[in-house]
């Protein structure tokens, strides 16, 4: 069966569950009325009611029965109790999405009914553009039509690869986290530029283009960083300086802290 004719159900409509049902919209893979949301907060329910004209509920249940496909996106700390409480719904003709940090796919599969089909997928927020970078792992029952499927939608809202489930923690404190990373950096660039002197608006146009051009020349060319970098790096210019100050502030050891911190916490997650 075609994507376009399944229904989609998100348990949990808060950042991540809102930013995927929108991107999914834009990337018009899934029609509104196949589409669907339950949360325990209605106003966010409301809001894409209202907006994008897909089904709610306040109770997962009914979402659940409704849905051929059911990500849920509810935090790692909250998913034992929407497991027991979605349990009765769940069969092995559903396929069970789940983006919540560091949970292993064994939970799943042994929390909900023997042979339930799961897939394990870390998005992140920039599926709200449709350029989110998504890692996938399909558990034991999962068929290799659920991995299509999957990689069907996370590659509509942007770049989506399989990767062993061992890796999901990494991918966790990279892509997923990373957005958070970055996000500081295009501010503290823009404030570089207004103590300047220029105007916040085109500072953090600039600050954000400049991010994104960056991204766009890594992907695009396939150069090493390194030599991208030297590209920009006249000899004694401009750039070689801004260098010499990130360097000497650590940096690179600290984008690597960052991933591996991250990346930790999302283990912690899975143990609970
Ligand atoms: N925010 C992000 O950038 C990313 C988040 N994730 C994962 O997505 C999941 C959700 O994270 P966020 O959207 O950031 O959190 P959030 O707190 O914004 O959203 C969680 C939503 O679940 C709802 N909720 C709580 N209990 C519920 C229940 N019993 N039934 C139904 N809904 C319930 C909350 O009202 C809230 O709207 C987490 O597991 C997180 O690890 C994954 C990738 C990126
Ligand atoms: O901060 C978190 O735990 C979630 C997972 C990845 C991004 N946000």
């Amino acid at each position: 069966m075609t994507i376009q004719n399944r229904k989609i159900g998100f348990i949990g409509a808060g950042k991540m569950g809102s930013a995927l049902i929108h991107g999914i919209i834009k990337a018009g893979i899934v029609k509104p009325e196949n589409l669907g949301a339950s949360d325990i907060y209605e106003p966010f329910l409301n809001e894409l009611n209202s907006q994008l004209g897909i089904n709610v509920s306040t109770d997962n249940a009914v979402i659940a029965q409704a849905s051929d496909i059911l990500v849920l996106a509810v935090k790692p700390q909250t998913l034992d109790s929407v497991l027991e409480n979605l349990k009765p719904y769940i069969n092995a003709d559903k396929l069970i999405i789940s983006i919540a940090a560091g949970v292993p796919l064994a939970t799943y599969e042994n929390a909900l009914p023997e042979g339930t089909r799961v897939v394990r997928v870390m998005p992140n927020i920039a599926a709200t553009v449709s350029e989110a970078a998504s890692g996938i792992s399909p558990g034991k029952n999962a068929t290799s039509e659920d991995l299509k499927t999957a990689l069907e939608i996370f590659s509509a809202v942007g770049t989506a690869v399989q990767v062993p489930e061992s890796l999901m923690d990494a991918v966790t404190g990279l892509s997923g986290s990373g957005p958070a990373f970055i996000f500081p950096v295009i501010e503290a660039m823009a404030d570089g530029a207004v103590l300047e002197g220029m105007d916040r608006k085109s500072a953090l146009t600039l600050a954000a283009q400049t991010v994104l051009g960056a991204a766009k020349m890594a992907l695009e060319t396939g150069l090493h960083p390194g030599e991208l970098k030297d590209m920009v790096t006249s000899p004694a210019g401009t750039t070689i300086q801004g260098v010499r100050v990130l360097e000497e502030a650590g940096i690179r050891a600290a984008f690597m802290n960052a991933v591996i911190k991250a990346s930790e916490r999302s283990k912690e997650l899975g143990k609970k």
